[in-house]
């Protein structure tokens, strides 16, 4: 499986680890013998301090595979906010002006820690978020690392324009930071999305305030921990507390020059209201209900790309389906509905194994939390109810011990119709609907047929079928023979109510600059106006 980037080839602590050997059950974070210290409480990060809430007030992080408490986090308050809006301000004046080898070194160095730590780092995510460890060491981790090098190289060789307008007048386009940013990023990928958002954003010169999912408030704090000795105070900020009580506060501060957000796309649309107060600009990424498409070709043979395809078919359970790209509308051309073909993937889906997060060999863990949980449980209803065969679990998973108490879903597997609601709302859990199609058309309408537009996937062993689909669907990605690849480098981002804006790629540095023209006039005469 190649989900992530080229490994680093610097030599470092970690180059000689063997990281989530199959077999390991790493411990909880937090009880003896684990990797992971943690402290029974999390303050804010200000101005390069660990800053308790004006309020004084406290909730609990619960892990998703116990229901049990991890640590407390702080209910920050708006005065918090301006606080932490206050200590970015006073940062940008100085990081600003920092050269980009000052900043793309800040960035290699934050990079060089969390490798060295990329082992704790991946089981605190996983306990935390309930994604398995086999996903945070070879995916979450590893592609966060590697965004701050991207993001490093990215900053040393972004040009500016210079054009000749004529023997005595010069254009030239400089990138200027903007100043504070906001960002408020989502609990299902904690530390990446972060990382997509602070390595670019940094890069450019700006600083920032971050503002972590309530339901995953700590792992970053815990990055914050280890290399907040890399970072000139202020730099980064990151206040926990109610999105729904911080938000508008902090996206309309005065002080605040641009808010980027990944959410779902109601939370989107409110965020853009506030950013219109003082006209900042937003960049948004948003939810999803992708089409996965199979073309009859797949089938040709029963070869190493046919268990691709399979393979394919089954990443809707990657990360528990909470993904925004999730692959959760698989369109199936007929014959592979008869063949085997459907009949092979869903035998895969039911061999899952899902389980405790922290063991190496769980391939799902439990949801991020129970608000999810009874969000997906309802949908798990209503499919049947619309009419929707269940070719595959249905249910709330059951788990003994002491992961009785946790947030599992069984793998499910719906086929349907397209006009259903399972087919298209945004379940963000383990749950795949197929529908067959006849032709190349009725695949490409079918795909086509949402409000959203973000991730998409074709598989055929036709290459002109996999360049046309690629043209003719409406999404931001398109995944050709594979799917849930993210390698910096390749832009991602929504066409439609997926969002606006492109992150993971060069052009994410242009969201975090303003870009200024100087109009140098070299001509000895006057405009020839008011002579
Ligand atoms: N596209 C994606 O990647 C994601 C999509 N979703 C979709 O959204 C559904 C609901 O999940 P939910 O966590 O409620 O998603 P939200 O979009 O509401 O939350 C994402 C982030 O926005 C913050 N937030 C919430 N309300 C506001 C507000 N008014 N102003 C500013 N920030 C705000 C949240 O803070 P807080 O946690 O404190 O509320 C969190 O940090 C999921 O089931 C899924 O379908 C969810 C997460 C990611
Ligand atoms: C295997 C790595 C998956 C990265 C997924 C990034 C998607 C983020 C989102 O849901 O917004």
């Amino acid at each position: 499986m190649t989900l992530v980037a080229e490994p680093n080839t610097s030599s470092t602590e970690s180059d000689n680890r063997q990281l989530g050997k199959i077999g390991t059950t790493y411990t909880r974070p937090g009880s003896a013998g684990s990797i992971v210290p943690l402290k029974s409480r999390y303050e804010n990060f200000i101005g390069g301090d660990w800053v308790k809430p004006i309020s004084g007030e406290y909730a609990e992080d619960l892990a998703p595979a116990t229901g049990l408490p991890i640590a407390e986090y702080t209910h920050s308050g708006h005065a918090d906010v301006d606080l932490a809006v206050w200590s970015a301000q006073r940062a940008f004046s100085t990081w600003s002006v920092t050269t980009t080898a000052e900043r793309a070194a800040v960035l290699n160095a934050i990079a060089d820690r969390l490798e060295q730590h990329l082992e704790d780092i991946a089981v605190m995510e996983s306990w935390e978020n309930g994604k398995p460890v086999r996903e945070t060491l070879a995916a979450d981790i590893p592609l966060a690392i590697d965004h701050f090098r991207y993001f490093a190289a990215a900053i040393r060789t972004q040009e500016g324009t210079i054009k000749k307008l004529s023997n005595n007048l010069v254009s030239y386009h400089f990138y200027e930071p903007i100043g504070v940013v906001a960002q408020i990023i989502p609990w299902n990928f904690p530390i990446l999305m972060a990382a997509w958002k602070l390595a670019p954003a940094l890069a450019a010169g700006n600083t920032v305030v971050l503002k972590p999912a309530s339901a995953t408030p700590i792992s970053i704090l815990y990055v914050m921990e280890l290399i907040q000795d890399l970072l000139p105070p202020g730099t980064i900020n990151v206040v926990n507390g109610s999105g729904s009580l911080l938000g508008q506060h902090l996206v309309e501060h005065e002080g605040v020059g641009k808010v980027a957000f990944t959410g779902s796309t109601e939370t989107g649309r409110q965020i853009m209201q506030y950013a219109i107060k003082n006209i900042i600009p937003s960049t948004m990424e948003l939810g999803g209900k992708s089409p996965n498409l199979f073309f009859n070709d797949v089938a040709r043979e029963h070869d190493d790309y046919y268990r691709k395809a399979i393979e394919g078919f089954t990443m809707f359970a990657l990360n528990k389906g909470e993904i925004c790209s999730c692959p959760s509308r698989a369109l199936l051309q007929e014959d592979l509905m008869t063949n085997g073909f459907l009949d092979n993937a869903v035998s895969r889906v039911k061999r899952i194994k899902v389980g405790n997060p922290l063991d190496t060999e769980t391939e799902m863990g439990p949801q991020n939390s129970a608000d999810q949980l009874q969000k997906i449980s309802g949908y798990l209803a209503l499919g049947p109810q619309e009419g929707c065969r269940v070719l595959a679990g249905g249910a709330r998973a059951e788990l003994g011990g002491d992961l009785a108490g946790g947030y599992f879903v069984e793998p499910t597997v719906f086929q349907g119709s397209n006009g259903m609601r399972v087919f298209q709302e945004e379940i963000f859990g383990p749950v795949v609907t197929v529908a067959p199609f006849a032709d190349y058309d009725d695949a490409i309408q079918i795909a086509n047929d949402t409000i959203y537009g973000l991730g998409s996937g074709v598989w055929s062993r036709d290459t002109d079928i996999t360049f046309k689909a690629s043209q003719d669907i409406r999404a931001g990605r398109v995944w050709v023979n594979t799917y849930h690849q993210y390698p910096a480098g390749a832009g991602f981002g929504g066409y439609k109510q997926s969002g606006y804006g492109r992150e993971t790629d060069q052009q994410t540095l242009r969201n975090y600059q303003e870009v200024k023209n100087v109009l140098d006039n070299h001509d000895p005469e006057p405009l020839g106006f008011f002579v």
